[in-house]
Parts: structure tokens; sequence; C-alpha cells
């Protein structure tokens, strides 16, 4: 009997697909029976296909309507990640809110996000109440990460002479030294990966008299021509500093997979210099630069082959009537329908 082959339909923007979808990682899923195939996005989605798994990247109330009828006509197939649990990464109130519930006990490292308050108009930016709680300098960052170019813009406020250049509705997080290194923790499935990329300097404190504001984007992000080998980490001085540690990072990982009901995402942490041991998430983004991942290829397809194989597995033995309660256990950790997580296993790294 020919063996079976799945296929995954991918919906990108134009920048994402040259990135990511390289003839490396392609050759080397179709070998493991997964054919990767382009979703025209200029025709609806549910007139495309058979596709098992929909991975994607789109923003819109047009295309999670068209994900929603593509899954009302194919009720088996995967959605890569489900919108719903997407959404909650596009505003950066919410994304870093799951980080607050968190409960992980590590004895000797700990974990929060930075203080930060929201300004949803001028009025408020100029409200000394609402500046109660926050210290100088801070970083203004756009409420909404919708992935535009606007999204990305920051910038680094030292005083309240700079307020009345900032458009609300942003976010204001206080700004802590870190020795000028972020760490990118990469999720994909069970799978963590954490990586050392430059960050914005330290700020002294005779910057912190001479500066008003200083406008940034994308400090940590690599262009395409950069990679992340020992000459980016010479170049960036990198190599210095240390890690942290792997078992605590996997922990996050996982119970913010588990609690974002996510499979692709990545998340950037800094070490609060004040303290060698205090972890601070400022960022996570859906669907990040997996190509910019040592062996990428490997990871995504490893995944890929998880869940299209288990998916098989599950439906073979739906078909011969075992109880949905036994299915669970060999479920991917794909989402659902509905959202839920279905297995949780060692995540490596
Ligand atoms: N609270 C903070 N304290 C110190 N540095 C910070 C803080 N928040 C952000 N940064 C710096 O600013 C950069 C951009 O911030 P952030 O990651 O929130 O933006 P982003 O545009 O969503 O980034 P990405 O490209 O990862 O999506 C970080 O990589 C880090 O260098
Ligand atoms: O997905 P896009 O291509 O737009 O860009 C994403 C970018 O990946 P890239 O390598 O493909 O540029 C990510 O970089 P790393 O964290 O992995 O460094 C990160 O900056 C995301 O925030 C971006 O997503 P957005 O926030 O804009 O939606
Ligand atoms: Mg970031
Ligand atoms: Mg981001």
């Amino acid at each position: 009997m020919a063996e079976k082959r799945f296929s995954i339909g991918y919906a990108l923007a134009p920048k994402k697909q040259n990135s990511f979808i390289r003839d490396s990682l392609l050759t080397l899923a179709k070998s493991r029976g997964v054919d990767l195939i382009r979703v025209d996005t200029d025709r609806n989605l549910a007139d495309q296909g058979p596709f098992d798994c929909i991975l994607h990247k789109l923003y819109g109330f047009d295309w999670k309507q068209q994900l929603q009828q593509f899954k009302s006509h194919n009720p088996n197939a995967t959605i890569l990640d489900s919108p719903e649990a997407i959404e909650r990464l596009h505003n950066r109130i919410s994304m870093l809110q799951v980080v607050s519930e968190l409960k992980i006990e590590d004895p000797n490292e700990t974990f929060g996000i930075p203080k930060q308050i929201v300004i949803y108009d001028k009025e408020t930016l100029f409200d000394e109440q609402a500046w109660e709680t926050l210290k100088f300098p801070v970083i203004a960052k756009p409420l909404v990460a919708d992935g535009s170019a606007k999204s990305h813009k920051m910038a680094l406020v030292f005083n309240c002479d700079a307020l009345n250049k900032l458009k609300p509705p942003i976010v204001l997080q206080e700004f802590v030294n870190h020795g000028g290194v972020i760490f990118k923790v990469y999720v994909v499935g069970e799978h963590v990966q954490c990586v050392k990329r430059k960050s914005l300097p330290d700020v002294s404190e005779e910057k912190k008299s001479v500066e008003d504001l200083l406008s940034f984007s994308q400090v940590s992000n690599l262009a395409n021509h950069e990679k992340i080998d020992d000459k980016y980490y010479k170049l960036m001085h990198l190599d210095d500093t240390e890690m942290p540690p792997q078992s605590f990072i996997v922990d996050i990982a996982r119970g913010l997979r588990q609690a974002m009901k996510l499979n692709l995402f990545n998340f950037d942490v800094i070490r609060d210099a004040r303290y060698g041991n205090r972890y601070l998430i400022i960022d996570i983004n859906y669907f990040p630069g997996y190509a910019k991942m040592p062996g990428y290829e490997t990871v995504l397809t490893d995944f890929f082959c998880d869940i299209l194989y288990n998916k098989q597995q599950l439906e073979g033995e739906e078909g011969k009537g075992e109880s949905h309660h036994d299915l669970k256990k060999v479920a991917s950790n794909t989402c659902s329908d509905d959202g839920e997580t279905e297995k949780e296993e060692s995540v490596e790294v």
C-alpha cells in the first residue's frame, strides 16, 4: 500500500514566506511525507486544498472568517494555531497578562514582567496620578502589536518633557537595565530553544540627565543577511553573557504554551541587572522568525510529523470505536476546535 502523504497549506505574508519557506524545509518535509503548499490568499481558502493542516500568520476579520468556513467544511483539519488564541498577542497588555498568571516554583530564579501602564489618550498621558507607580526611564510601545512597522516603533523616554511626542494608545513600561543582551526563546510545540541577541544598552545615570527621548525599532531583529553564528556572537559581544538556566526557561515556555494554547511563538526575556536571578518577559510574538533558529528545518518538520501522524492515529482509532478518553493520550499538542491543548509531554531544549 502506498504511504499516506499529508499536505499543509501555508498562508503567510510575502516577507514571512520568503524567510520561512526555504527549499531546505520543503525538501526535508517532503522526504518525510509532508507537502507544504502555498495558499492563494486572493482566493477563498475553503475552495482550496485538500489540506490536513493550515499554517498561518495573517491578520484581520476576513481571514478569521475564512478559517472558520474552512474548518466547518473540513472538521478534521488542524488549524495552527487557533485565531482566537493568537489574538491575545495582538495587544501588549493581554500579551503579558498570561505571564503574571503563571505559577512556577524555582528555588533559585524568579520571573515576572516590568511595571507598566496603558495610556489610551493624551489627557491621561499628562495626568501625574497615572504615573505614580512608574519610574523613568520608560519605554513607550504601541498598544497594538499587529505586525505593522508602526507597531514596532518604540521610544525610550527619560523624563516628562518628552511626553508630548508620544501618540496613545501606548503601553509605558519601565526600562530595566539588563546588560544589553536579550534572550529569545523559540517554541515549536514541545521544542524550546533559547538564543542570545543584542538588545538596548544599559542606561547610565549620566545619560538619564542629558537625553529626553530616543526612538528605535526592532533592535533585536536580525536583518535577512545576518546569521546567528559565532561571528555574530563575537561582533555583538554576546559570548560572555551567561544563558538563563535551561530547565527554568523550559518551565516558563511550557507554562506559557499551555496557558495560551499556542504551539508557534517566541518570547523575549531580559535578566534584571539589579538581581542576577530575576528574569522579565517583555514581549511574546506569534510565529516568529524561525528560519533564524539553528536547525529550524528539522525542528519544524519533526513538529509537523508529530501533529499529522498523531492525528492520523487518533482518527484511525476513533474509527475502531475507542473511547475519547483513551485517544486523548495519543493526541498531539495541537489546538483543537475549541482551542483546548490535548497533550503535555517533556519539552526538549
Ligand atoms: N522593559 C524593557 N526594559 C529594557 N529593554 C526593553 C524593555 N522592553 C523592550 N526592551 C528592548 O526593546 C526591544 C523591543 O521591545 P519589544 O520586544 O517589546 O518590541 P517588538 O517590536 O515587539 O519586538 P519584536 O521584534 O521581538 O517583535 C527589546 O528587544 C529590548 O531590546
Ligand atoms: O512575522 P514577521 O516576518 O512579520 O516578523 C516577525 C519577526 O520575524 P522575521 O524574522 O520573520 O522578521 C520576529 O523576529 P524574531 O523575534 O524571531 O527575531 C519578531 O520580530 C516578530 O515580532 C515579527 O512579527 P510581527 O510582530 O511583526 O508580527
Ligand atoms: Mg521583542
Ligand atoms: Mg514583538
